[in-house]
């Protein structure tokens, strides 16, 4: 039946409010404190940057997974002082449940693992790309979400997975231009610490806590962090050995300390011989100094560092194996890194590593006479049909106002239809590049 624009319903719609009228305030336009819109041109960095997330994912043999970015709080509710739990975004919701956006990963990850139980089969070696969230007092200024590329392998105690996921890492710096000279790796192993600890008695439930104390080393005054190592139980002389042994550089004074019977030392050993034959040496170097602020690590922990020391660190990871059995399942070893979507950005700009990147499409089609708009439409169906990018122009311009937007949008051609060249099934065709110019039958361009 012959219905208007609206379907039918114009007379009904001039009587009812507009939904402005109801208040005339205009809604604020910018996204929430803290969080980003990403207009075409930052989204195709978006995309650029987590392309090469995904090829190296596939390269190195892993499976995507993802998950809700809402969870239960529970996931995150460790009693270690960690800053992610500070600042965990988490509220009640109409059910009264309590929840949280996610503000890491790799909990998720456990989770689902610990879900699919005996119905996969180990070693899993899964990679996600996810926006975290944490709710900061905007006094920072910071931002409250990112995109994180997480890589973990589940299931391989042997540090011959940390060395894959380094290696993995590496590969991505390499494809984006990033070079040894531009960043490096600081490795270390919690199993030094947990054998400080041990030597003096202190109990296995403070590691955590220690761990995350000892964290915020190069952030907080000395004194504060000894407080800090006092009141989480720790003796002065417990304190005194910590601190040496977290100044050590290098592995053979730390096997001197430590005794080469350690499986901190041994693990190490191995990760540094194993980067050798990786080829990627001079991209790492022990530093007993490197600890990581989640509690859940237990063994060999690493963070890439900018080598101009300007940027905080642009990913970091390592073991946690305890965390499964921890969330109730089985005692499966497990390490993992998070990537964060905002410092690599920052050091590519320092590099002047951001690629070009514009907006491409290969036709724009345009009916030269408002009779003939069916006729574009089925000359861009066609084209679209063969794969070819088509902007289609929906209404009619002057054709002035047609180049000036296939410069804008980089058009390469410029597909004209013409009644009289429509009558004979052909288009005309303007390379937009040479400026050449032809008549073509329709079936016939590609
Ligand atoms: C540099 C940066 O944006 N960091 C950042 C931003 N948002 C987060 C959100 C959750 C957890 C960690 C986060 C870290």
């Amino acid at each position: 039946s012959a219905s208007n624009q609206n379907g039918g319903r114009s007379g009904a719609r001039s009587l009812s409010p507009s939904p402005v009228s109801d208040d005339l305030q205009k809604i604020d336009v910018n996204p929430p404190k803290g969080t980003r819109d990403f207009p075409p041109e930052d989204m195709r960095l978006r995309n650029w940057l987590f392309h090469n997330f995904q090829e190296v994912s596939r390269l190195f043999g892993f499976e995507e997974v993802d998950f809700p970015v809402l969870e239960s709080e529970a996931l995150f509710i460790r009693k270690a002082g960690e800053e992610i739990r500070d600042q965990l975004y988490c509220f009640e919701d109409r059910g009264n449940r309590r929840v949280a956006l996610r503000p890491e990963l790799t909990p998720s990850l456990a989770r689902l693992v610990i879900q699919k139980g005996k119905s996969v089969s180990l070693p899993l070696k899964w990679f996600a790309v996810g926006q975290c969230w944490r709710y900061e007092r905007m006094t920072r200024g910071r931002r409250r979400e990112h995109y994180q590329w997480n890589m973990d392998i589940i299931g391989v105690p042997a540090v011959t997975a940390e060395a894959e996921l380094i290696s993995s890492i590496i590969t991505f710096f390499k494809r984006i231009g990033i070079t040894a000279s531009d960043v490096g790796f600081r490795i270390s192993s919690r199993k030094v610490l947990q054998e400080v600890l041990r030597c003096h008695s202190i109990p296995e439930h403070l590691f955590g806590k220690v761990c995350v104390i000892i964290d915020k080393i190069e952030k907080l005054p000395l004194d504060v962090i000894k407080n800090d190592l006092k009141s989480a139980g720790m003796s002065e002389a417990a304190i005194e050995e910590l601190l040496r042994v977290l100044s050590i550089k290098s592995l053979t004074e730390l096997e001197e300390i430590l005794g080469g019977a350690g499986e901190a030392v041994a693990d190490l050993k191995l990760l540094f011989s194993l980067a050798e034959k990786f080829g990627y040496s001079d991209w790492i170097q022990f530093d007993a100094s490197v600890v990581r602020g989640l509690a859940y690590y237990t063994g060999i922990v690493f963070e890439c560092f900018d080598r101009d020391g300007k940027l905080r660190a642009i990913c970091g990871g390592g073991r946690y194996d305890q965390l499964l059995s921890t969330f109730g399942g089985d005692d499966i070893p497990a390490c993992g890194f998070g990537f964060g979507d905002a410092v690599i950005l920052e050091l590519l700009k320092e590099k002047g590593l951001l690629p070009p990147l514009n907006h491409q499409v290969e036709n724009i089609v345009c009916a030269l006479d408002h009779n003939l708009q069916g006729a574009a439409s089925m000359v861009a169906t066609t084209l679209r049909g063969k794969g070819q990018s088509v902007d289609l122009v929906l209404e009619s311009k002057p054709l002035k106002w047609v180049f000036k937007r296939a410069a804008r949008i980089n058009a390469q051609r410029l597909i004209l239809v013409g009644t009289t060249e429509w009558q004979k099934g052909m288009v005309g065709v303007k390379i937009l590049s040479s400026g050449e110019q032809y008549e073509i039958k329709l079936d016939k361009l590609e």
